[in-house]
């Protein structure tokens, strides 16, 4: 279970509570208005922004302390965090090693992955020579090889197109399921939290309300939302 126990952020004038505690294996959507702070609470479970307040717990263990790279997380990004300059295999690789001297046991896995996630024939490419669904499966096997329990996904394939979208989060099911993941996903989407997490996290006016049923909140949107989704 990760907790976020009396949780509050502060970035300059602007502040989020949240109290609330997502089930392990389970997937769940953050949604909420611009600037609401989706990405501050996925930033301070990740250790990049601080706590004013409160405890980010997992299995009980408390996170204050842990640096961002301790974790027992992975974190995607929209713009997939490659790095230009390496290869597929290379940015696939600093999942199991930042330099790179990679053993050949670990240079097979990295094959593995890469062929898990339909990529194996792309693997001395660099990453602006794939498309950008391409470029999401990369990052993909990158937090697939770091074996971390939780995967944050913030906004990861806005970029791309509606047909690739939901490819692309049926993969992300298909991985977080295998691997037991538990998953929380900043999206503007609806229908893409809809696909891939069962409950939500509604972010709003200064507080992140525990998860609930998402088919049931945007049938039936608190008027937050409703304003939100313009419906
Ligand atoms: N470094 C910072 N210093 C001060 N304020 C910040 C900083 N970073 C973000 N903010 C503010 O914090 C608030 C929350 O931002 P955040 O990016 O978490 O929102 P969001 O819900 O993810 O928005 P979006 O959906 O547009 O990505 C915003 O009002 C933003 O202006």
């Amino acid at each position: 279970m990760l907790q976020l126990e009396a949780l509050s952020l502060r970035l300059g004038t602007f502040s989020l509570s949240a109290d609330l505690s997502v089930k392990a294996g389970s997937r769940v959507a953050l949604i909420g208005p611009s600037g609401a702070g989706k990405s501050t609470l996925l930033g301070a479970i990740a250790g990049f922004v601080p706590a004013v307040r409160g405890r980010i717990l997992w299995h009980g263990i408390d996170f204050a302390g842990q640096a961002p790279g301790q974790r027992p997380l992975s974190i995607i990004f929209q713009d997939n965090n490659l790095f230009p300059h390496l290869s597929v295999a290379q940015n696939v690789g600093l999942g199991l090693r930042p330099d790179l001297r990679l053993s050949p046991r670990q240079r097979a896995e990295v094959a593995q992955v890469l062929e898990r996630v339909g990529l194996a024939a792309f693997a001395t490419r660099k990453p602006s020579d794939l498309s950008g669904g391409q470029q999401s499966r990369v990052a993909l096997a990158r937090v697939l090889l770091r074996a971390r329990p939780i995967l944050l996904l913030d906004e990861p394939f806005a970029a791309l197109g509606p047909a690739l979208r939901a490819e692309m989060l049926t993969l992300v099911e298909d991985l977080a399921g295998d691997g037991g993941l538990t998953v929380l996903m900043v999206t503007h989407d609806p229908q893409d939290a809809l696909r891939l997490c069962p409950e939500t996290i509604l972010v709003d006016e200064g507080h992140a309300l525990p998860p609930g049923p998402t088919a049931v909140l945007l049938a039936d949107p608190p008027p937050a939302l409703r304003r939100y989704l313009g419906k």
